[in-house]
């Protein structure tokens, strides 16, 4: 019987790895068989591409790589990843939360077309080409982090990036962000998932509150209640 799949996702900065860790101690806790992953894989030798795409290598520029090239680097590594780590779990039954998937390119990536039909085409082959083509599993659930670009800026202040080596071409480029959080808003109407409204009138919701609401949606999604 195959598991279950819940993501948590947002902008750069916005608190996913905080979520993450906090709803996967909670259900462990409660004695669930659950697994995290996160993504990119920085401790694979799959996102090779991915940390020369983030380092500059191909273009100082996001849009130095379009998001048909930069998606497959990603997805590369997503596969990589499902196929030793975790696809035998899911399919047991296991629970995965996952801290950025393919919604990730669907925020990031789709935010470099302005072009709204090309837009809607890139959206479309993404779905096919990880879900159908590659058989990485749909989400159960993806929670969406909607934390404002400013406020996550300051977040991210003085801290390095999870590859270790400075800020990336993505977290260097605050135009970029913004771009990405108008694009991840209307994305997570467009695909249903559930916006947690992080802050309102520059006042941050509470790492507490924040995480209640996603347990209490998890627990559904996975069966408890
Ligand atoms: N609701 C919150 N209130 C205050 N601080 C927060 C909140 N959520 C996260 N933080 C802090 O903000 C910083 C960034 O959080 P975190 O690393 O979880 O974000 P992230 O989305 O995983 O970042 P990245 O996209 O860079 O991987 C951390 O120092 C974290 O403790
Ligand atoms: C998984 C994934 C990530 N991205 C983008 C999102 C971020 O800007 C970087 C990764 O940075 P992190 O802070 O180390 O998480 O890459 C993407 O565009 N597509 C993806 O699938």
């Amino acid at each position: 019987m195959r598991g279950k799949l819940i993501v948590i996702e947002g902008t750069d900065g916005s608190g996913k790895a905080t979520q993450t860790g906090k709803l996967v101690a909670r259900l462990t806790a409660e004695g669930l068989n659950v697994r995290k992953v996160d993504y990119p894989n920085y401790q694979s030798q799959s996102s090779a591409l991915v940390k020369m795409y983030l380092n500059g290598d191909f273009g100082s520029q996001p849009e130095d790589v379009n998001a048909y090239a930069a998606s497959t680097f990603y997805a590369v590594d997503r596969i990589a990843s499902y196929k030793k780590d975790w696809e035998d779990f899911y399919l047991n039954g296991g629970i995965v939360i996952a801290d950025r998937y393919t919604t990730s390119n669907m925020i990031h990536q789709a935010a470099k077309i302005k072009d709204t039909v090309e837009k809607e085409k890139y959206l479309e082959w993404l779905w096919d080409f990880e879900f159908t083509k590659c058989g990485l599993p749909v989400p159960d659930k993806v929670f969406f982090l909607a934390m404002p670009p400013d406020i996550s800026l300051e977040l991210m202040r003085g801290r390095e990036n999870k590859a270790g080596n400075g800020k990336d071409i993505h977290e260097q480029n605050s135009e970029y962000l913004a771009h990405c959080f108008t694009n991840a808003c209307e994305v997570a109407e467009k695909f249903g998932w559930h916006k947690v409204n992080c802050a309102f009138d520059r006042q941050i919701k509470s790492i507490e509150d924040i995480h209640e609401e996603l347990y209490q949606i998890a627990i559904k999604v996975i069966g408890r209640v």
